[in-house]
């Protein structure tokens, strides 16, 4: 038996049709456009390709989007400026800024400069806490659509094991806070980890967010687990080919012999990424105009 694949690609396309669906009625019914604005500092390859994306998707659920392009020079001021502004721009309802930021800006302060209404990213340390107190709160587009893909593959969660190896503040951290709250035993590995793959046979989900491509070999998996793969890494260029092929951070064809269900990439976390942050500036767009519910 070979694994399920998990459709990210076509889970995410039903998800930006309901955007775009509800979009039109909110718009037909009280005139109001969500809008999003992205912010792309330096000229990081892989950034523009996400941006792109993003601006295209954006579009065509209906929203006003925006993308700021600016130069890798730029000064912090003139960030924390330019956030200010679309913090009081009345049409712009969801701001994202791509990270990371080119060195010599501070991360943290940028991100705390952002409305926590309008950070449709999650990353705020308001809305942060939030989510870790179990409060209402915007939540990372990255992890909430993995969970997604779970619920969806699975059913309820309660009583899993799940493991997430990774604990950065935009995938692993979030993404382990969420499988607590929908009632997952949750297990948090990183680079100082002993015995990973002893720790791996466990799990029933296994969520892998490390940046190295192929790191999860099947032999760690325990039979039937489930497994989403977050990692984008894009290998270098074979022979003939202008670039590279994207591949993840599970070594899929091994993985496949082994897993219950699994995500591709491409196709899987990445176009559910994009489809959340839709669903977060409309629910920031509802919330802004006190018609959270309504739409
Ligand atoms: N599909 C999507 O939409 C998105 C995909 N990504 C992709 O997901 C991947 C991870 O991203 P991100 O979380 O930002 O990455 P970070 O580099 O911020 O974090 C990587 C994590 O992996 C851990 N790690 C590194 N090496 C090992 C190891 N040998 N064993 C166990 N753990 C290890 C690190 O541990 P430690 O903390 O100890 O250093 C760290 O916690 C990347 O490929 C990125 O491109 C990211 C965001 C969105
Ligand atoms: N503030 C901020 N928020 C982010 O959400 C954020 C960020 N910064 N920095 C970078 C990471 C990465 N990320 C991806 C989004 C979509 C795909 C995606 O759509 N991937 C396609 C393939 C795209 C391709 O072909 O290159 C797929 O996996 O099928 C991937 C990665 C969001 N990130």
């Amino acid at each position: 038996m070979t694994a399920q694949l998990i459709d990210g690609k076509a889970f995410a396309a039903g998800l930006r049709a309901r955007v775009a669906q509800r979009t039109a009625a909110l718009r037909d019914a009280h005139g109001v456009v969500p809008g999003l604005a992205v912010v792309l500092v330096g000229e990081d390859p892989a950034s523009q390709v996400y941006v792109g994306s993003k601006e295209r998707e954006a579009r065509a659920a209906g929203f006003h989007s925006v993308v700021h392009r600016l130069p890798a020079g730029t000064s912090e001021e003139a960030l924390l400026d330019l956030v200010a502004t679309l913090n009081a721009d009345p049409l712009i309802h969801g701001i994202l800024v791509q990270l990371p930021l080119p060195a010599g800006i501070d991360e943290n302060r940028v991100l705390l400069a952002i409305d926590p209404d309008k950070d449709v990213d999650g990353f705020h340390p308001v809305n942060v806490g939030r989510l870790a107190l179990g409060q209402p709160a915007p939540v990372p587009c990255t992890p909430r659509g993995c969970l997604m893909l779970l619920k969806e593959t699975l059913g309820d969660l309660t009583g899993r094991e799940a493991l997430v190896i990774g604990r950065s503040a935009i995938v692993g951290k979030p993404m382990a806070l969420l499988l607590l709250a929908a009632n997952a035993t949750v297990t948090i590995a990183h680079s100082r980890t002993r015995d990973l793959a002893e720790v791996c046979r466990r799990a029933d989900i296994v969520v892998v967010a490390v940046g190295r491509p192929g790191f999860v070999p099947g032999a760690w998996l325990k039979p039937g687990a489930v497994v989403i793969d977050v990692g984008i890494n894009r290998l270098p260029p074979a022979p003939g080919e202008a670039k590279g092929r994207l591949v993840g951070d599970v070594d899929f064809d091994s993985a496949f012999q082994v897993a219950g269900a699994l995500t591709p990439v491409p196709g899987g976390v990445g176009p559910m990424t994009i489809a959340c942050l839709l669903d977060n500036t409309l629910e920031a767009c509802l919330a802004a105009k006190g018609l959270a519910g309504a739409f």
